[in-house]
Formats: C-alpha cells, sequence, structure tokens
C-alpha cells in the first residue's frame, strides 16, 4: 500500500468536504431529542458545564482539524502522526470551549475515520473505513500509549471494558454492527431523520459498555442505563406509537441518576458520517 503513495495524490476538493461532513455529523447528533442524559437544542440532560451551543462551538472548531486528519490519512500518516494531530485538536476544543472536554471521544473516533476516509479517497480503495482503521492502525493503536488519569482508562482498567481504544482498533463493530442498522431500521419506520437517529443512539445504549456510564455510574449505572434502552428497543423502539413520552422518560431517568453515555453520542455521530461517506 505505501508504495502506491509516491504516484497517487488526492483531490483537495473531496479531502476538504470530509471535515465539513464530520463537523455536521457532531452537529446533527446534538440536533437530536431525546437522548438519555445528553445534551440537545432541548436541555442539557446531565451535564452542568455544557450546552447546546457550546458543543456546536466545539464542533465547528474542530473542522480544519478533521480535514487534517483526512490529509494525513491520504498522505499514507501512521499513527504517530494522528496522534499529533488528535492532541493539537483536543487542546484547539479545549480552548473554544473554556477548558470543558466535549468531543475528546469524537476527536479520536471520528478523527480515524476521516482518516480512513483520506486515504480511501487517496487510492480508490473500496473497503469500509472501519476495515481501513483497523487494517492500518489497528496495532498501534493499542500498543499506543495509555494515559494513567483519563476516566476513560481508568473505568477500562475498573471494570475490564475496551472503551474508545478498542472499538477503534477492532474497526468499529459498534458503529457498524449495531448504530448503522438501527438508523436504517428507524428511518424505514418512521420516515423521520431525528426519529431514526434516536433509534440509533437508543441501540447504542443497549449495547455499548459506555466509559462515561461507568466512570459516572459503575457497573450499576450501566446496568441500569443498558435495561432501559433495551426495554425500549424490544418495545419497538421510534417503531411504538408513544416513542417519544418513552424516549423522553428515559431521558428523564438517567438526569435523575446523573448518567450520561457521551461515548454513544460520539458513536452515533460516526454512524452518520460512515452513513454517508460509504453511501
Ligand atoms: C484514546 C482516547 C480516546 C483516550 O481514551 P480514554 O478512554 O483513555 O479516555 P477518555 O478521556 O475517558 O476518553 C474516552 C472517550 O471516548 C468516548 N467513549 C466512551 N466509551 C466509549 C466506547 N465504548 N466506545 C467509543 N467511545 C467511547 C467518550 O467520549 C465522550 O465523552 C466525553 C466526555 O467525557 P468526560 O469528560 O470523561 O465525561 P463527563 O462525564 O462529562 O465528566 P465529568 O463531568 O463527570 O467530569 C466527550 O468528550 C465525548 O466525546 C469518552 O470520554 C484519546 O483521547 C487519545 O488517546 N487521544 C490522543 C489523541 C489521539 O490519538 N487522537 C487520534 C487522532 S485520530
Ligand atoms: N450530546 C452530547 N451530550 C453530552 N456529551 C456529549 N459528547 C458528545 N456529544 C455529547
Amino acid at each position: 500500500m505505501t508504495a502506491l503513495l509516491q504516484y497517487h495524490s488526492a483531490p483537495a476538493s473531496r479531502l476538504t468536504s470530509i471535515g465539513s461532513l464530520a463537523a455536521d455529523c457532531l452537529k446533527l447528533e446534538v440536533a437530536t431529542y431525546p437522548k438519555p442524559g445528553l445534551v440537545s437544542h432541548v436541555d442539557n440532560g446531565a451535564h452542568h458545564d455544557m450546552d447546546f451551543a457550546l458543543l456546536i462551538r466545539g464542533a465547528k472548531t474542530l473542522e480544519p482539524w478533521f480535514d487534517d486528519l483526512a490529509a494525513a490519512g491520504a498522505a499514507g500518516a501512521g499513527m504517530d502522526r494522528l496522534r499529533a494531530i488528535g492532541i493539537e485538536a483536543e487542546r484547539a476544543m479545549l480552548a473554544a470551549t473554556g477548558g470543558v472536554n466535549t468531543h475528546r471521544g469524537a476527536i479520536f473516533g471520528l478523527g480515524l475515520l476521516c482518516a480512513a476516509a483520506g486515504f480511501r479517497q487517496a487510492y480508490a480503495i473500496p473497503l469500509p473505513l472501519g476495515r481501513i482503521i483497523a487494517e492500518r492502525w489497528g496495532e498501534a493503536i493499542l500498543s499506543g500509549p495509555l494515559p494513567l488519569r483519563s476516566h476513560g482508562a481508568e473505568a477500562c482498567r475498573r471494570h475490564g471494558v475496551g472503551g474508545a481504544r478498542l472499538e477503534a482498533a477492532q474497526g468499529q463493530p459498534a458503529v457498524y454492527d449495531i448504530a448503522l442498522p438501527a438508523l436504517r431500521a428507524g428511518r424505514a419506520a418512521t420516515g423521520n431523520e431525528e426519529a431514526a437517529r434516536v433509534h440509533a443512539c437508543l441501540a447504542l445504549i443497549a449495547a455499548v459498555a459506555d466509559t462515561n456510564l461507568l466512570h459516572r455510574g459503575g457497573a450499576t449505572g450501566l446496568a441500569f442505563a443498558q435495561r432501559e434502552a433495551r426495554t425500549f428497543m424490544a418495545a419497538g423502539g421510534v417503531g411504538q406509537p408513544n416513542w417519544k413520552a418513552r424516549a423522553a422518560a428515559i431521558h428523564d431517568a438517567f438526569v435523575a441518576r446523573n448518567l450520561s453515555p457521551g461515548g454513544c453520542a460520539d458513536l452515533l455521530a460516526m454512524a452518520l458520517f460512515v452513513d454517508r461517506e460509504e453511501a
């Protein structure tokens, strides 16, 4: 694959559009209600330091960094280079949000999808983006530096889950196997894009070991969140007549317990990106 890099270069306009699509997907995720415990255009969920405007500001700030990641992917960058850009993007996000971590997980997961999209466009390789991530960067993701004190790393150590790193190294299975089919089923059931996003979000919460839920609520919090989401999905998700009231009741129950599945919010945005990029 590396030899190809000397002879091909990616069309700049297509690469530029990757950052804008990624930022749009982050904005669409925020503009989705009811998402249990999460911030939306309606309320701040279980968050005291974030609101809709702050998350939109965070998303806008990241657009050029997603473009840089796409360009780096197109240029054949290894994980060290992507990590360096990701750390700069984290700094830019924190500067724009007054120090609030709005999108650290998204910089990582969506950033890797952008790098894979750049690579795929540059070499016209018709593989799913998740597979490109796993094959090109999977090993380096798992063997890379581990933050000692991040909430996610702590939750992984304590509860034996894989978190954002393992998801990415395995080619984003929650995006491909859970969120995308749910997004499409939600669309087919309702013809409504926001309802389809709610359906995908609840499907993710039902299945993913979100380290934010573990950090805030421990194993009990994660089990509660998964049980609520599974009951909602088993009753038909957004296919049930009173779906909005039921999803809003789950949202209220998460807020009352201070639970917020920030990882599932990121995975929803990532599914929206793959849905568009691989269409
Ligand atoms: C590899 C890193 C992602 C670091 O990961 P780690 O797990 O060690 O650390 P965290 O800082 O906790 O970040 C992980 C974030 O990933 C999201 N996430 C959680 N579970 C999953 C999952 N199962 N699958 C995928 N993604 C998941 C989640 O992000 C969202 O939550 C953020 C809010 O988090 P936090 O501030 O902890 O939460 P609060 O509850 O609000 O805190 P308090 O108010 O209680 O204090 C929000 O940002 C969402 O995005 C996890 O938080 C990575 O950061 C890394 O290595 N970076 C280096 C740069 C790099 O390599 N970049 C790659 C470039 S392509
Ligand atoms: N909508 C949202 N609410 C809270 N945390 C998030 N992280 C990413 N999107 C989020």
